[in-house]
Parts: structure tokens; C-alpha cells; sequence
């Protein structure tokens, strides 16, 4: 196995647009102060991530019409090694809208159909491309015609190989990708919630969501929460970290950001969390969804906390 070599798989990628703004108002005319168009969905972010931090990561992607040659031609720019998979139908356009405050107003399409056909070799080529993987990523969310069960039947497909595999999703494919028993899940606070049914307010609501998606089949939970920074709860033990941003720009792909971050460290522990914090903070003081180089993170300004103060109220996503 050449543990050096990250697979990012999205199964429903897109070209982000994102539109910087002044103050939004429904229904108004906003001239846009700044445009960013860069290649988008989960998986492809955080092999993005990964590249420009010098680390090497094979990105699997279904990619069909005018936009998929546009979406390829955009990763171009980085040194991922992308596996293409032939699609009919066209890559979506997500749009995400900053307002001066950072706030992100974000619309994303829900993404061309799959046919079995596609699905099935999009599975195929994961495997595939999956043979020298330290980890594999399965993020992001599932396109039309492709059932929940995608991710969870690719875990169970990988479970002989030597390979982890770390899930971003959300809903069903997220429930379904728990059972399976994934090395990782890296929720964010809205989808933490989701998968528990249930409203968290509190770190300690966070902890106890992520230890029932453990008793589920989880063997790791990396909650994303926001300005809130993030927590680890894993076989080990339990830490709640965070960063401090001096301006924030942008939260877009931060989450993915963070998840690339994490696994670069190691994958699992305190220190990965701590990289893992520090690429998510980084990420949100560039425009866009652009990812975070060397010279942009700043480590040292993680404060994991010596003791987890479980009753603290979240502040809220960003
Ligand atoms: N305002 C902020 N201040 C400091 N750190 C932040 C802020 N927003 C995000 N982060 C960092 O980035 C990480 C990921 O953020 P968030 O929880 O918003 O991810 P996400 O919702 O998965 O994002 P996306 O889906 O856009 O990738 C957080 O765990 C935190 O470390
Ligand atoms: O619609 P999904 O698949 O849940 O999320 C897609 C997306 O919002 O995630 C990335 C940020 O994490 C963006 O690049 C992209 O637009």
C-alpha cells in the first residue's frame, strides 16, 4: 500500500460560483463587488486542499456536458490526479453569496441524474482508483438516481482492502453510510442533528450526538461546528478545539478544508484534530472556496481545550 495517496470521490460535483455582495435583500438588484468561479462539491475540494498543501490525492468524478469540460479544465489549475467518469447529463452550478460580514447565502442545484449505468461505473472506478489509498472520501451530496445506500455499499466494497474511509454527507446517505461502520464521519452541526433527530445547543448535545452515531457504527465523529471550531470523539477520547479568524472572507469549503486538514495530520487524535482546526480557520479567511497553503495556517493559534466545558452554548454556524 502507498500510504501517501488520498482518493476523493464526488459523486455530485459542481462549479461553485461565488458572488460577493453588499448587504443582501430578497427581492433587490446587487451589483457584485467580486466574482470567484472554481471547481466545487465536496470530494474535489478536499483534494484540492490536499494538493496545495503538497500532499497527493486522486479525485474520482462523474462529469457530463459543456460544464463538465469546464469543471475539468478548472482542476486543471491543480495537481490532482482526476479519474472522469462519463456522464450524460451536465455538471450543476452551485451559487454562493457573501455579504461584507462573511455571512454565505448559498444555492445549490440538486445535480444531473445518474443512470444505473453511470452509477454503476462511477462505483467501479472508486474501487479501482481506490487500490493504493490510505483513506478514501466519499463527500458531498448524492445526485438524482443514485440511491442512499451508494456510500454504504462502497464502504462495505472497500471493507477488505486495506483502506480507510472517511463520509461527509448528510440525511439518508449519511444514515446508511453509518451502519456500514466507516472509519470517520465529519458532520457539521446542521447535519450532526439531522442524523440524531434531535436540536444540539450545546457541546456537550454535540458529544453525546456523535457517541450515538459511534453506537451506529461510526468508529470516528469529527463534528464541524462553525466559529465553535470542531470536536473529536473517537475510541481514544473526546477534545473540543478552535481557531480564532482575524477576517473572515469566506466559509465555503471550509468543512472540506478542515476533513483534508485532519487526514493530512494522520487521521485520527488530538494533533490531527488541532491540523484539522487550523486548515478549517485558514480556509475561511480566503475569498471563495479557495483552499489554504502553507504559508496561510496558523497551528500554534489552536487552543484545544484542557477540559470540556460541556455546557457551553454554540454560537451558531459561522
Ligand atoms: N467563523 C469561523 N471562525 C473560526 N473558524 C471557523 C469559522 N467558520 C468555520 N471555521 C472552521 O472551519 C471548520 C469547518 O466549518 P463548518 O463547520 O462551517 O464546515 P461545513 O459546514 O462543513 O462547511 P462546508 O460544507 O462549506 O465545507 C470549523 O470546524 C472551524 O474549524
Ligand atoms: O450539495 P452538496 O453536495 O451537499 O454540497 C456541495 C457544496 O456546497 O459543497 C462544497 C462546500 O463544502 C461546495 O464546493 C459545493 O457547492
Amino acid at each position: 500500500m502507498n500510504a501517501s495517496v488520498f482518493v476523493t470521490v464526488t459523486a455530485n460535483p459542481s462549479i461553485d460560483r461565488t458572488v460577493e455582495v453588499g448587504a443582501l435583500v430578497r427581492g433587490g438588484l446587487h451589483r457584485a463587488t467580486a466574482v470567484h468561479v472554481q471547481p466545487g462539491g465536496k470530494g474535489i475540494n478536499v483534494a484540492r486542499a490536499l494538493v496545495c498543501n503538497g500532499i497527493k490525492a486522486r479525485a474520482v468524478v462523474p462529469a457530463g456536458g459543456a460544464e463538465g469540460e469546464q469543471l475539468i479544465s478548472l482542476l486543471s489549475d491543480y495537481s490532482i490526479e482526476v479519474v472522469r467518469v462519463a456522464a450524460l447529463g451536465p455538471v450543476r452550478m452551485n451559487v454562493s453569496v457573501i455579504e461584507p460580514d462573511a455571512t454565505v447565502t448559498k444555492l445549490n442545484e440538486p445535480g444531473a441524474r445518474l443512470t444505473a449505468a453511470e452509477a454503476k461505473a462511477l462505483a467501479d472506478a472508486v474501487i479501482n482508483a481506490s487500490h493504493d489509498a490510505s483513506w478514501v472520501v466519499l463527500a458531498g451530496s448524492l445526485p438524482p438516481g443514485v440511491s442512499p445506500d451508494f456510500y454504504a455499499e462502497l464502504i462495505h466494497r472497500l471493507a477488505n482492502d486495506d483502506v480507510h474511509v472517511a463520509v461527509d454527507t448528510s440525511g439518508p446517505a449519511l444514515r446508511a453510510a453509518v451502519s456500514a461502520g466507516p472509519a470517520l464521519i465529519k458532520p457539521n452541526h446542521h447535519e450532526l442533528e439531522e442524523a440524531v433527530q434531535s436540536p444540539l445547543s450545546t457541546v456537550d448535545d454535540v458529544i453525546s450526538a456523535a457517541q450515538q452515531l459511534r453506537n451506529l457504527g461510526a468508529q470516528a465523529v469529527l463534528a464541524s461546528l462553525g466559529r465553535d471550531g470542531a470536536v473529536l470523539v473517537d475510541s481514544e477520547g473526546v477534545w473540543h478545539a478552535e481557531a480564532p479568524v482575524v477576517l473572515a472572507r469566506s466559509s465555503v469549503g471550509a468543512g472540506d478544508s478542515m476533513l483534508a486538514g485532519f487526514l493530512a495530520a494522520g487521521g485520527k487524535g488530538k494533533q490531527a484534530l488541532v491540523s484539522g482546526v487550523a486548515w478549517g480557520a485558514a480556509a475561511v479567511s480566503l475569498p471563495g472556496s479557495t483552499m489554504p497553503r502553507p504559508d496561510d495556517l496558523r497551528p500554534h493559534l489552536v487552543e484545544v481545550h484542557p477540559r470540556i466545558t460541556t455546557g457551553r452554548e454554540l454560537r451558531g454556524d459561522n
